[in-house]
């Protein structure tokens, strides 16, 4: 898997040299690329945003440079099997199903923008060519697309094989259909007491089948209070 990174801020990236990213770089499970929009400038001052149409507070980044890139990064043959995520406010909300279907691309190019947001001929440029998937991470505001896209980055390659050692953690996990969708249970390890307070008994049990249901009453009362929204027979 292929991932590239368009921004004004190629240095948030750096940390995907980190941890377990980091390893699946190593292992050439993923290639990761972070590129300066204002390579793709020509100007003295690298310039990539300019006033409003219609006027407005901010300003809005020129359609130039997201043109030169994708030239440069994808050429102009349209592939619908490179996807090029958006991350922006107005987006549909991120979901794990998302990153479970963009796990399996093999090219993802993120458009991060900034300022007021990308000129939308960016993205209806883009749409004509490839992908495009304009996603929220969650309702509010960042300054802009850069954190929106390592998380994404982090949701999605986490669940491509060969990333995570241990891969059946992900079938436990909040979200994760073995879990039918409901949040995780809580998690305890050693000591037994700790500051006066115990793992609970049942865990210590050894009794897989009383640990199972209560693991699976745990996250129904959980979901029940934090996320009624994901319960569904109810
Ligand atoms: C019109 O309202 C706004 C328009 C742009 C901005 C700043 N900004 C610029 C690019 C960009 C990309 C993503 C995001 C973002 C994504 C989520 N979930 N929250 N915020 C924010 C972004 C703030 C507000």
């Amino acid at each position: 898997m292929r991932l590239d990174y368009l921004t004004i801020f190629p240095e948030f990236f750096d940390v995907l040299g980190i941890s377990l990213l980091g390893k699946a770089v190593d292992n050439g499970i993923v290639d990761i690329h972070a590129h300066d929009l204002r390579t793709w400038t020509h100007d003295r001052h690298r310039t990539v945003d300019d006033t409003p149409c219609g006027g407005g507070a901010g300003m809005v980044m020129k359609p130039d440079p997201w043109g030169e890139a994708f030239d440069d990064l994808l050429g102009a043959d349209p592939d619908p099997s490179v996807h090029v995520v958006i991350p922006t406010p107005s987006g549909t909300p991120f979901r794990q199903d998302d990153a479970a279907q963009l796990s399996h691309a093999d090219r993802i190019v993120f458009c991060c923008g900034r300022y007021e947001g990308i000129d939308h001929r960016v993205i209806d440029y883009a749409s004509e060519h490839w992908s495009v998937h304009e996603l929220s991470l969650g309702d509010y505001v960042l300054n802009g697309g850069e954190v929106a896209a390592l998380a994404m980055t982090e949701a999605i390659v986490r669940l491509v094989p060969g990333v995570l050692g241990n891969p059946e953690s992900l079938s436990e996990e909040s979200y994760s259909q073995d879990q039918e969708g409901l949040l995780e249970y809580p998690v305890y390890t050693r000591p037994a007491s700790w500051r006066g307070w115990d793992v609970p008994e049942v865990l210590m049990s050894g009794h897989h089948g009383h640990i199972a249901q209560w693991r699976r009453e745990q996250s129904r009362e959980l979901t029940r209070r934090r996320r009624p929204d994901l319960l569904t027979d109810e």
